[in-house]
């Protein structure tokens, strides 16, 4: 094989917590002030990672981040020393703390949108931190973000690295979790699928009536012009706005793809035909026959997806060519979606055996197996250009969970938040973990910004 995809799962933070943050995320806002666990949690994150890599799997490490994010406190007028600022935050605004210190940059899919070299006009991998300029939390993680993928994917040769969008509305952009891309080999040239919300200038699209749609068309065209796709390469689809205001807040909640195969349910898309239609024209015209596994809302309704994740599973290619199908434990205890599963794999289609995992901690604020990986699509020697100690390894895995072992919580709540000695265990945690993935200096506390 000469091309892989490779897997970047975010490595949970210590401060993974439960603080509501994210409306239109159903498990957020119902789990709000549960307490979490976050040395479970990060555990639970590394096993998937372990067992993708056992299995072959190219898979890698993506660092989380300085929190609570003392910066953007004090952008906010809380002043004083780090110590003060945060006792300040705890005091009188609890609720900007929770958001400045949530470990939210663990949700990798929305880290960045990613094109491989065979889409883009200059033959460079193309990165684009996502804005994530929906939700305040999230907002403050592109930067970071940015620095920690120029640290991963530094040759220049091979990646080219672009700011966030600009961080409004019109530009709502949430990366990858809206974005996929269909190929017949993953060095060969794809067809880019990017879905939005809505159109924030365009007044004739539909929107949804409650929660908010995150991604728009335009900043996803926007990525598009940025990376140098062909348009005849590139199909956009809006999310339909129904399933939005039922909790489907990213399209990975109701679709994913690999290679040649859409999974996706019944009600994924406005215009469901035609999105489909466009999108096996366009692979046809490079010699692939794109494959839709359509799973209809009388097999597994919407709110059954939105319970049971089971849309936001990993689609992994085997040496055969079959797809392993890697989901939530929560697929396993929701009946009819582990009965749709059992029926799917004796179907003679393209997904033909299924993994579960326990990542319940992610769970519980709306974080599913898919949630957790960036994927990249990377040749030989874009794979030998990828910083060596990001890549998972038998001993890899062992350092970090002795890390977590040593520097993490298994119970924090979100009063915990102000305790300033979480911001020193954070601190302490992520200047060791630079020097275990060879980061250099990434974090604002390192760089003194
Ligand atoms: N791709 C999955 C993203 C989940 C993420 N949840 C959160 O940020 C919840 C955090 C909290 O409520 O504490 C989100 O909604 O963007």
């Amino acid at each position: 094989m000469n091309a892989f995809e490779a897997n970047f799962d975010g490595l949970v933070g210590p401060t993974h917590n439960y603080a509501g943050l994210s409306y239109g995320n159903v498990a957020s806002t119902g789990n709000q002030n549960v307490a979490s666990n976050p040395r479970e949690a990060a555990r639970q994150g590394l096993a998937k990672m372990k067992a993708l890599h056992d299995l072959g799997f190219k898979q890698g490490v993506l660092a989380p981040h300085e929190r609570p994010d003392v910066a953007a406190l004090r952008q906010l007028g809380f002043s004083g020393g780090d110590g003060e600022v945060v006792a300040k935050a705890a005091r009188q605004a609890p609720a900007i703390l929770a958001a400045c210190s949530s470990a939210s940059p663990m949700w990798t899919a929305n880290a960045a949108t990613v094109s491989p070299a065979a889409d883009t006009a200059d033959g460079r991998v193309h990165f684009t931190p996502a804005n994530l300029n929906n939700k305040f939390h999230r907002s403050i993680e592109h930067a970071t973000t940015g620095r920690i993928l120029r640290a991963m994917f530094p040759d220049e040769r091979h990646f080219a690295h672009h700011p966030a969008l600009p961080a409004q509305m019109h530009f709502g952009d949430e990366g990858a979790a809206n974005h996929t891309r269909f190929c017949q080999e993953y060095d060969q040239p794809g067809v880019e699928f990017f879905v939005f919300g809505q159109a924030a200038f365009d007044t004739r699209y539909p929107r949804p009536a409650k929660f908010p749609a995150r991604q728009t068309l335009e900043a996803s065209e926007a990525i598009a012009r940025l990376h140098g796709l062909s348009p005849e390469r590139v199909v956009f689809a809006q999310q339909d706005p129904d399933t939005i205001d039922q909790g489907v807040f990213h399209n990975d909640v109701i679709s994913v793809g690999n290679r040649n195969v859409l999974f996706h349910h019944q009600q994924s898309f406005v215009d469901q035909a035609r999105v489909l239609g466009e999108l096996s024209a366009k692979l046809a015209a490079l010699g692939t026959e794109f494959v839709a596994v359509q799973v209809p809302e009388e097999a597994v309704s919407v709110e059954e997806a939105v319970k049971s994740y089971l849309f936001n599973s990993q689609l992994l290619s085997k040496p055969d060519g079959k797809l392993l199908i890697v989901v939530p434990e929560e697929c396993h205890t929701t009946p009819r979606v582990w009965a749709y599963l059992q029926q799917l794999l004796q179907s003679g289609g393209p997904i033909d055996e299924v993994r579960v995992f326990d990542l319940k901690q992610s769970m519980r604020n709306g974080g599913g197996p898919a949630c957790l990986r960036l994927r990249v699509a990377l040749n030989q020697s874009e794979l030998a250009a990828v910083n060596p100690a990001v890549m998972m390894s038998d001993a890899l895995f062992a350092t970090l969970n002795g890390w977590v072992d040593k520097h993490y919580r298994d119970r924090l709540s979100t009063e915990d938040l102000g305790d300033p000695r979480l911001l020193d265990e954070c601190r302490t945690a992520l200047d060791e973990l630079t020097q275990i993935l060879r980061l250099g200096s990434v974090y604002p506390f390192q760089l003194a910004v």
